[in-house]
């Protein structure tokens, strides 16, 4: 098996990726690339909770979970957009197969000690659904939820996270973010804002002391890390359109590439 990619795909950009961003996963399998998406839905989650009148709550980038938005968090992801992936990447002429972490006990997990009310610490993520799916030819699009060993609750997980946790168990030689920003934004001198090139551990750190990398942005980074501490060659966030995603696939430099260390990189 070639080495696989995972691309997270993030609510924030959902609804903006283009057809032919779909069309370059298409491409990419049909050339033999192993591809597994994850995905988030963050902003849909808020629509559906402001529909039924839950004003969504986030510590550090992640959702405060109650009973009833769980209910709708596993509602949302696994239904409509779970599906909505699913069709777009049809019709783009992919092979896409739908599942959540949840399936096959993909994704097991325990509850948080944090005070996140169903929000789940991931302890294993178990890789035979996504490689038998990969075997048949299909591109495994996966919900990040999880559910528990006794498989009696659901838990709900960030989509970094979930797909961290997903790339570093098929050691994957490749985690995409796909977001609404071009990567990790920093302040300028003369009051512009650039795009980090590369990154690592001690100035991830400094930047969230220092307010720079803030809300969904810590998630992020955080997931990034883990999965290169637990073996993923490379970790890039980048913006949602074709051209970036069929670059990044091919090894050129866009948007902000994680490291573990500066030294390391070089
Ligand atoms: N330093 C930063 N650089 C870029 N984006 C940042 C930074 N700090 C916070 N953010 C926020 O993180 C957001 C991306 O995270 P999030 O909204 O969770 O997206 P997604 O749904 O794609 O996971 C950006 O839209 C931006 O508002
Ligand atoms: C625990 C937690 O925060 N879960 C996330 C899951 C979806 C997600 O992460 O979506 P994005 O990728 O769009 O942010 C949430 O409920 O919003």
């Amino acid at each position: 098996m070639q080495g696989i990619i995972v691309i997270k795909c993030g609510g924030s950009t959902m609804d903006q990726l283009p057809h032919e961003f779909f069309g370059a996963i298409a491409k990419l399998q049909e050339e033999g690339k192993q591809l597994v998406i994850v995905h988030g839905g963050g902003p849909a989650i808020n629509s559906m909770l402001d529909q039924v009148q839950i004003t969504p709550q986030f510590v550090n980038g992640l959702r405060v979970t109650c009973e009833d938005t769980l209910r709708v968090v596993e509602m949302v992801l696994c239904g409509s957009i779970n599906k909505a992936l699913v069709r777009r990447l049809t019709q783009a002429g992919a092979k896409a197969w739908g599942v959540s972490g949840i399936d096959g006990q993909t994704l097991l997990a325990e509850k948080t000690a944090k005070p996140l009310g169903w929000v789940g610490e991931i302890t294993k993520a178990d890789t035979t659904i996504p490689k038998a799916i990969l075997n048949q030819g299909f591109v495994p699009v996966i919900a990040p939820l999880a559910v528990s060993a006794d498989a009696t609750q659901s838990y709900n997980i960030n989509a970094d996270v979930a797909a961290g946790a997903i790339a570093a168990a098929l050691s994957a030689e490749k985690l995409i973010m796909v977001t609404d920003v071009p990567g990790i934004m920093r302040p300028q001198a003369d009051g512009t804002k650039a795009v980090v090139e590369q990154t690592s551990t001690g100035e991830i750190k400094e930047m969230i002391a220092a307010k720079i990398i803030t809300g969904g942005m810590i998630p992020k980074v955080q997931a990034a890390l883990d999965a290169l501490n637990q073996g993923v060659e490379q970790v890039v966030i980048c913006r949602g359109n074709a051209s970036d995603l069929v670059s990044v696939c091919n090894g050129e430099a866009v948007g902000t590439t994680v490291t573990m260390n500066v030294n390391q990189a070089l």
